[in-house]
């Protein structure tokens, strides 16, 4: 069996949770309405502060008159082996009260009014208190506000059903202990406390019966056939109780001195001696705590079957309306930043292999360019007569001496202008191929399913990022070609020079070499097809070249960065904005969120409290 200290211990936090997330019944099956509490009922100034305290061993209830007590008190009190007592409100956590008599009850005044503001209205929002001291038994009880029949001033008319109708919200409840309290000194037939709990519990099975103010009664009168069952049968024992009087109050009559007090009225009363045991504070507090164990044990397989359909009903509702992403900005960027690595990962498979894709951009190397650099109009430019017309111009009025210099150097500028294209070409084809792949790897990820703006914004920034690779990769190729045209191989011309000076057949052959007649021969064919085959050599050489070049530079510029930085500029982006436009980012509709918030909240109360069940050490 578990030990006293952890079930009510168990429960206790869980009925903590159940306030923080404003899980105090109301709609469906609670889990707080699960749980077993102890509610103490009474008619105004039947002494139900009193009891409260004298329970507890100290003076901590705001007193005046009228209704004082105008939120539902949750009072769990836990018993700590040695050390100073201390008191510490739910709604400011890790503020220790030590001080009862003023801090504390002037913070529990403070709090109803807080909700009810100074209107002497009442709330069903309960203030949730816990005592942590030597001198009380672990035990949860709740104070409510004192049954009334009339209004008094600056209340409203409604308050007297008000309260009947909160108090009745409590112990309707299977669940509730009603400690229902009624003075000595009023017939018991009259009593409001016991009234109520005829109506909601008819056979008494959870009703117990408190009787206050047994000092007051008439002389010669007593309470025994109250306390002794005969008046109202209960199924438990009735207690009577005998709490300071309003001039032992005055009087600051210690709450101590006050319990030694009332166990000596009843040893020493000729009525109640033989009950002595079984009366006072002391023994109530015990007699509740037992009573709430045994009842607690019993509805633990309960507790468990509702906590676990809870689970499920959650679960399934977050699977249905989406997990929550975290409140604070923080984990949103979290959020999204995972999104951002999954978009990544799906996108680099499509260049690295894996998913189909880059193999496209090879395409593009081993087809597309070569295809384009032999569709060039290399042969027309390099005709015969173009080369007649390029290199006349290009001397004017004088001839050239020997080789057409200003001639090769415009035919070969004019050759390679020609270059710029397939080269720009190429660049373009690769851009489009991995806009292509960012499309596809976004509707691959299935991560980002959910957020489509976030989509929206990632594909933006990528598209981005992908123009901007371009524009360099164009400047680089544009100046790959442009650097072939600044400088010419000297050497190849020397050796083309070289070769036809040591070639005796090509002499032989022709009588009109440039290199032998270069003036005479000025306006024959053969002499610009000579100068149009070796532009045309050399221009085939630096072709090579760039078919090797453009590739390069085009994957330095395109691919590689596209592969290390496509999303460089919307982590630039994400890092300066604010929370709310991270949320817009993730497309949290604002009550979704709050749902979704209050579901996982919820799930994790109930994860807890299954933990915490699952944690108590059954022997
Ligand atoms: N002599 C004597 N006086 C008592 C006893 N119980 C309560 N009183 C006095 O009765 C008055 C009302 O007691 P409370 O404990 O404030 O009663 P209550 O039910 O909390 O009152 P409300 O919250 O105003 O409804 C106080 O002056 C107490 O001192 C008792 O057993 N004996």
């Amino acid at each position: 069996m578990a030990t006293m200290e952890s079930l009510i211990g168990l429960v206790n936090r869980i009925q903590m949770a159940c306030t923080v997330l404003g899980d105090h019944g109301g709609e469906g099956m609670s889990l707080w309405e699960a749980l077993p509490t102890v509610a103490v009922v009474g008619g105004q100034s039947c002494g139900k502060s009193s009891v409260l305290e004298s329970i507890v061993g100290r003076d901590f209830l705001p007193r005046g008159s009228g209704i004082v007590t105008r939120r539902p008190l949750v009072l769990q009190l836990h018993k700590i082996e040695r050390g100073t007592e201390y008191a510490e409100f739910l709604h400011a956590p890790r503020k220790k009260f030590t001080d009862f008599a003023a801090a504390l009850r002037k913070e529990i005044e403070d709090e109803t009014e807080r909700l009810t503001r100074k209107s002497k209205a009442i709330s069903n929002r309960p203030i949730h208190l816990c005592i942590y001291s030597p001198n009380v038994v672990n035990l949860t009880l709740i104070d409510l506000p004192g049954l009334t029949k009339v209004a008094v001033e600056g209340q409203p008319d409604s308050i007297v059903e008000d309260i009947e109708m909160m108090v009745r919200s409590y112990v309707d409840k299977p669940n509730c202990i009603i400690l229902a309290i009624s003075p000595a000194n009023q017939d018991i037939a009259t009593s409001d406390a016991i009234k109520l709990a005829r109506e909601v519990d008819p056979s008494g099975d959870r009703t117990f019966g408190v009787v206050t103010k047994l000092d007051l009664m008439d002389a010669g009168t007593n309470c025994l056939d109250v306390l002794e069952g005969r008046s109202y049968k209960l199924q438990h024992p009735w207690v009577g109780i005998v709490n300071r009087s309003q001039a032992d109050i005055n009087k600051n009559v210690d709450m101590m001195a006050a319990r030694r007090k009332e166990q000596e009225y009843f040893e020493s009363s000729p009525d109640y001696g033989h009950l002595a045991h079984k009366m006072g504070s002391v023994y109530l507090a015990k007699l509740l705590s037992r009573h709430l164990e045994s009842v607690i044990r019993q509805k633990i397989p309960s507790i468990v079957a509702l906590i676990n359909r809870n689970i499920d009903e959650i679960n399934a509702e977050l699977d249905r309306i989406g997990r929550p992403i975290g409140v604070d900005g923080g984990a949103q960027l979290y959020t999204i930043l995972e999104m951002c690595r999954a978009f990544d990962r799906v996108f680099k498979e499509h260049l690295d292999g894996g998913r189909a894709g880059g193999d496209r951009i090879y395409g593009v190397f081993d087809h597309q360019l070569p295809a384009a650099l032999k569709k060039l109009p290399l042969e027309r430019h390099l005709s015969t007569s173009n080369v007649r017309k390029v290199v006349s111009e290009a001397d004017g009025y004088q001839p050239h001496l020997i080789a057409p210099e200003q001639g090769y150097r415009r035919l070969i500028d004019g050759s390679l202008g020609y270059f710029k294209g397939p080269a720009e070409a190429s660049v373009d084809a690769v851009h489009f191929i991995l806009k292509e792949l960012v499309r596809k790897s976004m509707a691959e990820t299935v991560e980002l399913k959910r957020f489509p703006s976030l989509q929206a914004e990632i594909a933006a920034a990528s598209n981005e990022a992908l123009e901007n690779f371009r524009d360099e990769s164009r400047k680089t190729v544009s100046r790959l070609v442009e650097m072939e045209s600044t400088y010419l191989t000297a050497e190849f011309f020397r050796k083309i020079h070289a070769e036809s000076d040591n070639n005796p057949r090509d002499i032989h052959n022709n009588k009109h070499s440039t290199t032998s007649h270069p003036n005479a021969d000025r306006y024959n064919d053969h002499h610009f097809r000579k100068i149009g085959s070796n532009v045309s050599a050399y221009i085939g050489m630096v072709c090579d070249t760039l078919k090797n070049t453009i590739p390069k530079a085009v994957v330095y510029c395109q691919v590689r960065e596209a592969r290390r930085s496509l999303l460089n500029l919307f982590y630039a982006q994400i890092g300066r904005k604010e929370k709310e436009q991270l949320g817009r980012m993730l497309d949290e509709d604002p009550m979704l969120m709050e749902k979704k918030e209050t579901l996982s909240k919820r799930l994790h109360l109930y994860k807890s409290a299954r933990d915490e069940i699952d944690s108590v050490s059954w022997k």
